[in-house]
């Protein structure tokens, strides 16, 4: 187990306390009654955090609010030691990776240009070339070379749904926020995007919040996992680690895995 840990975990000594993404008695309300919270979660850097919850628990809400782009919430979001502002992006100097539920494309660019896009803002530094072949790897790694030049509308919804995360990848970001990123996809596209996820994580390890309505997909992919309840109230948070750092082909046979995933169903039913 030890030495699993050793070349699973990312070098992160030292870094994961002062860069943590911290919740203190996070709110959030619309406008008619809170949706959020008070949530207090302390994740530290560098890790793959899953969020579970039913419809309508605010888990998408906490996704915006991560991303800086709510108008206003109660309490503090912090990352990296620096408050993450609400009706504005979180700042020049979080680098922010966002696949939201409706994928957010712009339709008036091709799977390609949307990518170009992105690197241009995100890293402004890179020459072109260097972004042109980032687009293109990543748009091969989510198998979607020869369509590059599709626009949004002439996409699947699978296929839309992977150029948004070989998008957020590209970027390379800090903070990687998926709201349910894999729920247009058939199981097996699924299975394969849960291990290039992990595998592209190792290499280049980002906070992730990775929204899913899938149990044994929160298993799998979180070092910690987040319930948020039906009320707004108190998150449960649950320890993963000992899935986590299994290999990645043991991970579903193992006994580890499926009481892991009946222990949090019961939470999920009880509430608690
Ligand atoms: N822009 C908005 N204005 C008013 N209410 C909103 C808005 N966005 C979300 N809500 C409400 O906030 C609550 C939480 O919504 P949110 O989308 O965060 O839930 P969720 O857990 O992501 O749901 P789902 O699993 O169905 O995607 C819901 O009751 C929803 O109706």
């Amino acid at each position: 187990m030890e030495k699993e840990a050793a070349i699973l975990t990312p070098s992160v000594a030292g870094k994961s306390e002062d860069q943590a993404l911290v919740a203190r008695a996070l709110t959030v309300d619309y406008g008619e009654g809170p949706v959020l919270g008070p949530l207090d979660l302390h994740l530290p850097a560098q890790g793959i955090y899953t969020v579970l919850g039913p419809s309508g628990s605010g888990k998408s809400t906490l996704l915006k609010a991560a991303a800086g782009l709510l108008p206003g919430f109660g309490g503090s979001l912090i990352y990296g030691g620096r408050p993450i502002g609400s009706g504005k992006a979180a700042g020049a100097e979080i680098r922010v990776g966002l696949v939201p539920q409706n994928y957010g494309l712009l339709p008036w660019q091709t799977a390609i240009a949307n990518i170009r896009t992105a690197l241009k803002i995100a890293r402004p530094d890179e020459d072109r070339a260097r972004r042109e072949a980032t687009a293109l790897r990543w748009l091969e790694l989510m198998g979607l070379s020869g369509l590059e030049g599709r626009y949004p509308r002439a996409l699947s919804g699978g296929q839309q749904q992977r150029v948004a995360i070989a998008r957020a990848f590209a970027i390379r970001p800090d903070l990687l926020l998926l709201d349910e990123p894999f729920s247009a996809l058939d199981a097996v596209t699924r299975e394969g995007l849960q291990r290039l996820l992990l595998e592209s994580w190792r290499q280049q390890p980002s906070t992730m919040l990775f929204v899913t309505h899938d149990v044994e997909e929160a298993v799998l992919l979180g070092r910690k996992i987040v319930i948020l309840t039906s009320s707004a109230g108190h998150p449960v948070l649950i320890d993963n680690e000992s899935v986590f750092f299994l290999a990645d082909e043991d991970k579903r046979d193992h006994e580890t895995f499926y009481e892991q995933t009946r222990h949090i169903r019961r939470i999920m039913r009880e509430g608690r």
